[in-house]
């Protein structure tokens, strides 16, 4: 069996032929979280004037070499209008946050050090040239490439091409992703389950995590455990970037998911990783779709959906890595576990009063119990080798969210 870090590596070099998807040209605001496909590049300086960055007065620096220098006040410069000529020789003039420094001057001085005196103003302290200015294209000069192609855009790369002009950006386009539940005993949510049957979940879940990997979902209708219903079902999959189905890929003789998909034409590379929850996963291409068979078990389903369908659907977009953080914590409970699989425990992270983190195990870990996945922030990493952690053992965990405390 695979160890998981080998299936993830094995999974993402699969994919070096799709990823990352073309680029599409959008609206600013629809660029949030993608990655640039085209590096940012200014077609203005900005500021375009040289600025002042205090509400005071502006002058040259060496009409006040000193306390005490006294100018007369020539106008005033508000934001938004140019100022109104060149400042006089022996002037200085009013000027606001953001106003354009006229012409000849080289300072300005913040109003607290200033005392007006009727039409004249009163420096506290030596002006300094080049103090509270910010001069034009320090920020960025014309021409000057702002992000790399690559860059994730985050809201601060939105002002900064709304800055520069821009309406829209190239970004790769977002993985579309077929997801298939599978099952005889599922019934639709909003349903009353019959004997026997049960909520279908999953589907809503993974769509979610579609969604929060920055893909887009398609909901595909849940199939029955037999080769005609899972045939019809992958037809919906055709010519989306990734498939992800869940239920049917253990050694049951109605798991039959691996078959229908080899049956459809898939390529699969392997099944079953030796982790848990989740062992039966699977993964294939077909054709440009990327396959992830995920088990049915609900836990199975997410875990394995954070560890391999997640970095997989950001190589697709171009985005770097799974875009997690890992961090070191102790686990507030001892840990029994098969040395021979990776354990990822769902926790809750809490911090300690020393600023160390606590990791403390969700009430039940059975990958069946939908409660073993919902309200937890961090999966922390049991490794293969071990059989027992005691409590109080330092591991490596994955934050799934910003930590709850902090
Ligand atoms: N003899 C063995 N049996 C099993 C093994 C094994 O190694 N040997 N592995 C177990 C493990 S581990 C897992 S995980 C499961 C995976 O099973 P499948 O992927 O075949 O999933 P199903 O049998 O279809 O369903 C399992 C379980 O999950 C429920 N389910 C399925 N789909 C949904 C859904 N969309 N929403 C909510 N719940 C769902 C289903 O009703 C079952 O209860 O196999 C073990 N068996
Ligand atoms: O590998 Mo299964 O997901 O433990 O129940
Ligand atoms: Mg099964």
């Amino acid at each position: 069996m695979l160890t998981p870090d080998i299936a993830r590596a094995r999974i993402l070099a699969a994919l070096a032929d799709v990823a990352p998807l073309a680029a599409e040209r959008v609206p600013l605001a629809a660029a949030l979280g993608r990655a640039l496909a085209e590096p940012l590049v200014s077609n203005r300086d900005l500021p375009a004037f040289d600025a002042s960055t205090m509400d005071g007065y502006a002058l040259r620096a060496a009409d006040a070499p000193r306390a005490g220098a006294r100018l007369p006040v020539a106008f005033g410069v508000f934001a938004g209008r140019p100022a109104p000529g060149a400042l006089p020789p022996g002037a200085c003039c009013r000027i606001f946050t953001g106003g354009v420094l006229p012409a000849g001057a080289d300072a300005v001085e913040m109003q607290e050090e200033v005392r007006r005196s009727g039409k004249a103003a009163l420096f506290g302290r030596a002006a300094v040239a080049g103090r509270y200015v910010r001069p034009r294209g320090s920020d960025l000069a014309a021409g000057q490439v702002a992000l790399p192609a690559g860059a994730v855009v985050d809201p601060g790369t939105i002002g900064l091409a709304a800055a520069i002009g821009r309406t829209e950006l190239l970004v790769r386009r977002r993985p579309r992703v077929a997801i298939l539940p599978t099952g005889d005993e599922l019934v639709p949510p909003g349903q009353v389950p019959g004997p026997g049957q049960l909520v279908e979940s999953n589907g809503l879940a993974l769509a979610a995590a579609v969604t929060a990997a920055g893909a887009e979902p398609v909901l595909l209708p849940t199939a029955r455990d037999d080769a005609a219903s899972l045939a019809a079902s992958l037809a919906g999959a055709s010519g989306l970037d990734a498939l992800v189905t869940s239920g049917g890929v253990s050694v049951g003789e109605r798991d039959l998911v691996r078959a229908a998909l080899a049956s459809a034409g898939a390529r699969l590379d392997f099944w079953r990783v030796a982790l848990r929850p989740g062992k039966p996963f699977t993964f294939g291409r077909w054709d440009r779709t990327a396959v992830f068979g995920l088990p049915g078990n609900p836990a199975s389903a997410l875990v394995t959906f954070e560890l391999f369908v997640r970095p997989a659907l950001r190589a697709l977009a171009g985005l770097p890595g799974d875009g997690r953080v890992r961090v070191e914590g102790r686990l507030t409970a001892a840990q029994e576990k098969p040395p021979e699989l990776t354990v990822y425990l769902r926790c809750h992270t809490r911090r300690r009063r020393d600023g160390g983190l606590e990791l403390e195990p969700l009430r039940t870990q059975t990958s069946g119990n939908l409660t073993s996945m919902a309200g937890h922030d961090a999966l922390a990493v049991l490794p293969a080798g071990r059989s027992r952690l005691p409590r109080g053992a330092r591991v490596t965990a994955i934050l799934l969210v910003p930590p709850h405390a902090s």
